[in-house]
C-alpha cells in the first residue's frame, strides 16, 4: 500500500533522475523496487519525467520485461489501472553482462538518449544484486556512467560482506569508487512505518522518557518470524544464514534505534552519530548467550526441511532460526539484556519489539504482570502498553488490560507505504538518515564477527525445529534465561479494526495463526 502525496511534495526532488535498476530480472527487482517506484510514480511522488531502465544478462524482450516487473504490483483501483501503462512507457530493458565495458557503453547511450527527452541531470543506480557483482557493477558504472556535473546517486543492497574483514574491503573497494554521499546502502527494515515511528515515540512523548532505561525496563525482546523458508533462496542463504540475512543488520537496527541518545537534530549525520555511538557500547556477543536452530520436515511431513532444499548442501549447519543476548554497557542500558530472536518456517509471521518492565516493588496486589510496551511492526501495525487494571465489578482483583493504539482502528483511513517506496524517495531527496553509514556498519559487524567465526567453524550446533513450529525447544528458557517473565496470568490482544477481521476473514488458516498471535508469544 502506498500513502498519497501531499500536493506540495509531489514528484519535488532536488534534481530530476534516470534511475537504472541492475539487477532487473531478479527477485528483489521484481517483488520489491519495481513495485515501490511504480507506488511512487502513482502518487505522484517520481517525477513524471524520470526514466526507468532495467539492466541484467538475461536476455528479455519486451513483453517478458514488463510481466516480470508488474508481477507484484498490485492494482486496487482504477487510478492504478489507469496509472500502469504510463509508469511502463518510461521502463525500459537493456541486457548486457556485469564486467563489460561496451555493453555499460550501450546503457551510457540509452541513458543519453532518455535524458535529452526527460532533461534528467541526476542518476540513481539501484543494485538490486548479489553482493559477488557488487565491485565489478560499481567500476563498470564509474568507467562508463560517471560524469563530471551529473549527481550520481548509488543504492547498495545488503549484505554488506559477511563479516568485518570482508565489509571493510568492500567498503574500500566502493569508496575508492564513490563518495560516501553518493553511496546508500539500503537496510528496507529503516523505511518501515513502525521502525520509522521509533524516534517519535521515544523523543516526543514525555511518558517515556523518564522510564527508558535500566532503573525500569528489565528487558527488551526484539523478535523476527517468518513463515516460510528459504524458498527458493537456499544457495544464497546458505552462505549467510539468518543472523548474517536478519539479525545483524534489519534488528541491530531497531536495537539501534531503541536504545540511542536522542540526537542533536534530525539531520542524518546527528542520527547516525547517536546509532554508532551505541553501537559501540556494545561488547561481541558471547557464545552462551546463542541459541541456533535449523528447521526440519513440517510435523506432518507436508512442508520440506532446510536440508531437503537442492540448493542447499548435504549437511549444512547453517542456521535457520537464531536468539541472541546483546548488552550495551552504558550508564543508561547496563544490565539489560537485549535479546534478539529472528527465524524462518515458524509458526507464524510477525516482528515485533517488546520492552518489558521491571516488577512492582512491595507486595500490595497479588497476581500481578509485568508491564510491557509492545511496538509490533508486522503486520497489524500497533502500538499497545500492557499494564494492570481493577477487574469492573465488585472486589480489587487484578487483570492484565492494555492501552492499544492499533493502527487499522486508529489510523483507519491511513495507507502504510512500504518500506522501498519510503527508502527510494529518501534517496531522490538526498536524505542519508535512513541509510546504513560506513562506520555504522563497521561497529555492528564489530559485535557479530567473533560469534559468527564460531558458528562458522561449527562450534555451536543448530537444534532442529519442525517446519511450522515456534523454533528450537530451549527459546522459552532462554528467554528466560535472560530476564523476560511470562505472566500467569493468560493475556489477549484485542484487535478490534474492521481491517484485521477482513484479514482474517480472507485466510481460515491464517485465522488460526492471527488467534495464537494475539496471546503473548514468542
Ligand atoms: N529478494 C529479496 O527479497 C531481498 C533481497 N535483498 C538483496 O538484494 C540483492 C538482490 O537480491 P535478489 O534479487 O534476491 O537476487 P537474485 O539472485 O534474484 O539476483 C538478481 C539478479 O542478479 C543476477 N545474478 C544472480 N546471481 C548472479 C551471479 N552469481 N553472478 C552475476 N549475476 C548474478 C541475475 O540476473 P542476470 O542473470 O539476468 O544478470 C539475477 O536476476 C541481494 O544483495 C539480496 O541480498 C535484500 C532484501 C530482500
Ligand atoms: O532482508 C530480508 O528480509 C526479508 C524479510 O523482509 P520483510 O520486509 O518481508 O519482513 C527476509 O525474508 C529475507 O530473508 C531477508 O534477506
Amino acid at each position: 500500500m502506498s500513502t498519497p502525496a501531499p500536493k506540495a511534495a509531489q514528484g519535488d526532488a532536488k534534481h530530476l533522475y534516470t534511475i537504472v535498476v541492475l539487477g532487473a530480472s531478479g527477485d528483489l527487482a521484481k517483488k520489491k523496487t519495481f513495485p515501490a517506484l511504480f507506488g511512487l510514480f502513482k502518487n505522484q511522488y517520481l517525477n513524471r519525467k524520470t526514466h526507468i531502465i532495467g539492466y541484467a544478462r538475461t536476455k528479455m524482450d519486451r513483453a517478458t520485461f514488463e510481466g516480470h516487473i508488474t508481477k507484484y504490483i498490485k492494482l486496487k483501483t482504477n487510478e492504478d489501472k489507469a496509472a500502469l501503462p504510463k509508469f511502463l512507457e518510461l521502463c525500459s530493458y537493456q541486457d548486457g553482462q556485469y564486467d563489460r565495458d561496451a555493453d555499460f557503453q550501450n546503457l551510457e547511450k540509452r541513458m543519453v538518449e532518455v535524458e535529452k527527452s526527460s532533461g534528467a541531470t541526476a542518476r540513481l543506480f539501484y543494485m538490486a544484486l548479489p553482493p559477488s557483482v557488487f565491485i565489478p557493477v560499481a567500476t563498470s558504472l564509474k568507467k562508463n556512467n560517471y560524469k563530471k556535473g551529473v549527481v550520481i546517486r548509488l543504492i547498495v543492497e545488503k549484505p554488506f560482506g559477511m563479516d568485518l574483514e570482508s565489509s571493510r574491503q568492500l567498503a574500500k573497494e566502493l569508496g575508492a569508487l564513490f563518495s560516501e554521499d553518493e553511496i546508500y546502502r539500503i537496510d528496507h527494515y529503516l523505511g518501515k512505518e513502525m521502525v520509522k515511528n521509533l524516534m517519535i515515540l521515544r523523543f516526543a512523548n514525555v511518558i517515556f522518557g523518564s522510564v527508558w532505561n535500566r532503573h525500569s525496563i528489565d528487558n527488551v525482546q526484539i523478535t523476527f518470524k517468518e513463515k516460510i523458508g528459504t524458498e527458493g533462496r537456499g544457495g544464497y542463504f546458505d552462505e549467510f544464514g539468518i543472523i548474517r540475512d536478519v539479525m545483524q543488520n534489519h534488528l541491530l537496527q531497531i536495537l539501534t534505534l531503541i536504545a540511542m541518545e536522542s540526537p542533536v537534530s534530525l539531520q542524518a549525520e546527528d542520527v547516525r552519530d547517536e546509532k554508532v555511538k551505541v553501537l559501540r557500547f556494545i561488547p561481541p556477543i558471547a557464545k552462551e548467550d546463542v541459541l541456533l536452530g535449523q528447521y526440519t520436515k513440517s510435523a506432518d511431513g507436508k512442508e520440506p526441511g532446510y536440508l531437503d532444499d537442492k540448493t542447499v548442501p548435504a549437511g549444512s549447519k547453517t542456521p535457520t532460526y537464531a536468539a541472541a543476548t546483546l548488552y550495551i554497557h552504558n550508564e543508561r542500558w547496563s544490565g539489560v539484556p537485549f535479546v534478539l530472536k529472528c527465524g524462518k518456517a515458524l509458526d507464524q509471521q510477525k516482528t515485533e519489539i517488546r520492552i518489558q518492565f521491571r516488577d512492582i516493588p512491595g507486595n500490595l496486589f497479588s497476581n500481578l504482570a509485568r508491564n510491557e510496551i509492545v511496538i509490533r511492526v508486522q503486520p497489524n501495525e500497533a502500538v499497545y502498553v500492557k499494564m494492570m487494571n481493577k477487574e469492573p465489578g465488585l472486589g480489587m482483583k487484578t487483570i492484565i488490560s492494555d492501552l492499544d493504539l492499533s493502527y487499522s482502528s486508529r489510523f483507519n483511513d491511513s495507507v502504510i507505504p512500504e518500506a522501498y517506496e519510503s527508502l527510494i524517495l529518501d534517496s531522490l531527496n538526498e536524505d542519508h538518515s535512513n541509510f546504513v553509514r560506513d562506520d555504522e556498519l563497521d561497529a555492528a559487524w564489530k559485535i557479530f564477527t567473533p560469534i559468527l567465526k564460531t558458528i562458522d567453524r561449527r562450534e555451536i550446533d543448530p537444534v532442529p525445529y519442525a517446519y511450522g513450529s515456534r523454533g528450537p525447544a530451549g527459546v522459552t528458557d532462554f528467554v528466560a534465561k535472560h530476564g523476560y517473565k511470562r505472566s500467569e496470568q493468560e493475556y489477549v490482544w484485542p484487535q478490534h479494526s474492521e481491517a484485521s477481521k477482513e484479514a482474517k476473514g480472507q485466510d481460515q488458516k491464517g485465522e488460526k495463526e492471527q488467534k495464537k498471535d494475539l496471546k503473548t508469544d514468542h
